[in-house]
């Protein structure tokens, strides 16, 4: 008779690369059944993973037929995302699981590309995301994902937002509430007001996770919306050249000042490709944001590279994840996504490693 601890071994075998745990330590088995003649397992990922986890479905049922090949075997994953808590215990958001803020120390390092991207390949493995352009000053997403100019959100009850859709993510923007002649000086001020009305007044429609693309730097506009928008976590994206770095640094800084966890670094135009030639070469330099990631204790969510592409789909509203979806672009972007969502799922989990850093008072 096959024992039930037998099959767990075998499931403990099973390490998911992104989560970095086995199936049984980060509590993904709902049930195993054993009876002469079958064998029942079913799991349960914490993260979006429609895709990846029939990989998991096909490789456990594989080597549990083959280790019990007198018995029946089915093995069913599907996944689960759970709310996490929020940064500084602030009350959730309705309609929204998991906020995550995109954030760059500076300007034009790629962050609104990565963002639309990274939202993007998290649809792709199933969830149900949003994406809010809190970029003030260089509204892009309209843009970036085909959403026709001058459109505007309908509203409800002459009170909230209904998100525009766009690719399958539901998508808000100021740029979808302002035009170009509204003031820069009306802006500045009331950004973080605006924002959070924003935020609140737009009926988000049962996500998993709502990217926000986040103004770039990291002055009072970002300090004040990571102290008063209810994240769960963030990701900072940068490029490799050392000044980028040092504001990526304070970026980290800034999110663990406000104790929103960091999930990782993304570190973007990281090695130029020749479009000619397919030479790869480190143009600004090597191994930056996996320096910072190590010296913040966060990690590495992936490098991109310097790519016509990537710029040309993203500038003309069909970014590398839908366009191409089976590019090795793409693929970066799942890999980043799906860190990402397992990195946040194991936040809870991981609070207590969360190292804190000494903070200088200015
Ligand atoms: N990996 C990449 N390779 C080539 N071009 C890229 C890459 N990432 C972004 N770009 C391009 O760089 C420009 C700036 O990107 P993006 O708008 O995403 O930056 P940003 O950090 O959000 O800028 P801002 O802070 O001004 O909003 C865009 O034209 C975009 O298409």
């Amino acid at each position: 008779m096959v024992d039930q601890s037998q099959i767990e071994e075998i499931i403990k075998g099973l390490i998911d690369p992104y989560l970095e745990q086995d199936y049984v330590s980060c509590g993904s088995v709902q049930s195993i059944e054993v009876d002469d003649q079958s064998i029942v397992v079913k799991l349960t990922l914490p993260y979006a993973s429609g895709y990846f986890g029939g990989g998991v479905q096909q490789m456990l049922q594989g080597q549990l037929a083959s280790e019990f090949d007198d018995h029946k075997v089915s093995v069913e994953v599907d996944w689960l995302v759970r709310a996490q808590k929020t940064a500084n215990n602030l009350p959730g958001l309705k309609g929204v699981k998991n906020i995550i803020a995109v954030a760059s120390g500076k300007g034009g390092v790629g962050k609104s590309t990565t963002s639309a991207n990274l939202a993007l390949a998290m649809k792709q493995e199933g969830a149900r995301v949003g994406l809010l352009d809190a970029d003030i000053y260089g509204p892009s997403q309209g843009l970036m994902l085909g959403v026709a100019e001058n459109t505007r959100p309908e509203t409800k009850d002459e009170k909230y937002f209904i998100p525009v859709e766009a690719h399958g993510l539901q998508v808000m923007s100021m740029a979808f509430l302002v035009t170009d002649n509204t003031p820069m000086v009306w802006r500045g001020p009331m950004v973080s007001g605006a924002l959070q009305q924003l935020l609140t007044q737009t009926l988000w429609d049962d996500l998993d996770y709502l990217i926000i693309d986040l103004p770039p730097g990291t002055g009072d506009i970002q300090l004040t919306l990571s102290q008063k928008v209810p994240v769960t976590a963030s990701v900072i994206v940068t490029t490799p050249q050392d000044l980028a770095l040092l504001d990526a640094k304070k970026g980290i800084e800034m999110f663990k000042k406000v104790n929103v966890p960091v999930l990782g670094v993304v570190e973007n135009m990281s090695t130029h490709i020749c479009t000619n030639c397919g030479h790869e070469e480190p143009i600004f330099g090597e191994g930056g944001g996996d320096r910072i990631a190590a010296e913040y204790g966060t990690s590495l969510l992936g490098e991109l590279p310097l790519s016509l592409s990537i710029r040309e789909k993203a500038d003309s509203g069909k970014p590398s994840v839908v366009d191409d979806p089976e590019s090795p672009i793409a693929m970066m972007y799942l890999e980043i996504a799906r860190r990402s969502m397992a990195r946040l799922a194991l936040q809870n989990q991981n609070q207590d490693e969360i190292p804190v850093i000494q903070m200088s008072d200015d």
